[in-house]
């Protein structure tokens, strides 16, 4: 496991302050394969992965949901044939938070 994904996810509050974009930026450097999207004014974290076919991306899409509800922090998750897209974001400050890349680095960990 990287050191991020070791690291504890804080109890999600609503007084969080969202990462500025500097403090994201430098975060992703240790989840290169990971970009940070803007949507509805919204930062957020996302990956695709791609899979042989639609029973494993369903597999992948179940180990993140494991993961997610062992943090109780939670990603949109599209699964489709041969395709998983997981995007992290702290829904409470409508933004990202360490957790949301903490979060994104177990996601990596899942991926076989
Ligand atoms: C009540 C429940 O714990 C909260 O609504 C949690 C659930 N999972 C969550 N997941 C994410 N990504 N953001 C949240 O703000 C959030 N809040």
């Amino acid at each position: 496991m990287t050191s991020l994904a070791q690291s504890q996810c804080e109890p999600c509050s609503g007084s969080a302050i969202p990462l500025s974009y500097d403090a994201c930026q430098a975060h992703l450097k240790a989840l290169p394969e990971w970009q940070i999207i803007e949507h509805d004014g919204i930062m957020k974290l996302t990956r695709q992965f791609t899979f042989r076919n639609f029973a494993d991306a369903l597999a992948f899409s179940q180990r993140v949901g494991d993961v997610a509800e062992q943090a109780g922090h939670h990603p949109v998750l599209v699964t489709e044939w041969g395709k998983t897209t997981v995007t992290w974001w702290s829904h409470k400050i409508n933004g990202l938070h360490l957790n949301d890349f903490i979060l994104a680095a177990r996601t990596d960990e899942v991926a076989e």
